[in-house]
């Protein structure tokens, strides 16, 4: 008979009690004064779930999410990654944590080369990590800008000739580019005007769910963070102070710093 437990997946990436340490930035020259950006995070991403990450500005959010993408090796702490434990930070496993697991960052208009054509921008990852023929990735990066819900006209255009929401839907589809088990989106519509952010929140749920994808939605509004999570963690001085079932923690937050939050949220969206 099979095991019910053995059959479920692994995450496809775990934490368990990392930390980062910085060289403080307003440590003095003569005392080398340290921060914990992260102090003993321990959490999991699982396809098909979606993971908020919530806290205030300087709390650890984006030290997290660098972990999570590859681009930040912790101080100490285990990383596991599709059940099995990270041991070495060589470039191809970096390189295969990164394709597995893909960020879109706050400001589109920084993700994306100025001087590239849509085009170009998308079909750069399919190239670098030798993806199917010439063809074939046309076609996908035709897949790629339908999936994000614009005309493929848009191809031929620059970063410069779209508007804020057109230039983070494009981010995700450069992100969607090589199929990734997980996005992380690390405050993906704070630089977008409030009459587009439902719009970003909805396309990334839908494709959440279409494509059984982990998300990791990380932002400082706690009501953001509600409208898209099965699962909340909540991070204040690099600490994880509370973690559970969205719906548990907001019918009763346990921790103080959740009620602040709770209390300084302003109305959804
Ligand atoms: N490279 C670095 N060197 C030194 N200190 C750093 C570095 N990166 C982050 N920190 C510090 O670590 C702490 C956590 O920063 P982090 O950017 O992860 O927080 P955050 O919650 O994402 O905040 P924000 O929303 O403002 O980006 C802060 O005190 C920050 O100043």
């Amino acid at each position: 008979m099979s095991d019910p437990v053995k059959d479920v997946d692994p995450p496809v990436i775990e934490l368990k009690d990392v930390r980062v340490i910085y060289k403080s930035r307003t440590g003095s020259l003569f005392k080398a004064e340290r921060v914990a950006a992260v102090d003993g995070v321990s959490l999991a991403v699982w396809r098909g779930k979606t993971l908020g990450i919530v806290g205030e500005s300087g709390s650890g959010k984006s030290t997290t999410a660098k972990i999570l993408v590859g681009l930040e090796r912790p101080t100490s702490g285990e990383i596991w990654f599709k059940g099995r434990r990270i041991e070495s930070f060589s470039a191809p496993v970096r390189r295969e944590i990164g394709r597995v697991v893909s960020v879109v960052f706050q400001d589109p208009a920084t993700a994306l080369n100025a001087r590239m054509i849509i085009r170009d921008a998308l079909r750069d990852p399919l190239d670098v990590h030798r993806i199917g023929t010439r063809s074939q990735r046309e076609a996908r990066v035709r897949d790629l800008i339908r999936m994000v819900g614009l005309p493929t006209s848009v191809l031929d255009a620059l970063p410069t000739q779209l508007s804020g929401g057109q230039r983070q839907r494009v981010a995700i589809a450069r992100a969607l580019a090589l199929e990734p088990d997980v996005i992380v989106a690390d405050e993906p519509t704070s630089a977008l005007d409030v009459s587009v952010r439902a719009q970003i929140l909805n396309l990334l749920t839908d494709l959440k769910a279409e494509l059984d994808l982990g998300l990791v939605f990380i932002s400082h509004d706690i009501q953001t963070v509600r409208y898209v999570s099965d699962e909340i963690v909540v991070m204040n001085r690099g600490k994880v102070v509370e973690h559970g079932p969205s719906a548990d923690i907001f019918a009763s937050p346990r921790d103080d710093y959740t009620r602040t939050l709770l209390g300084a949220a302003p109305a959804l969206l």
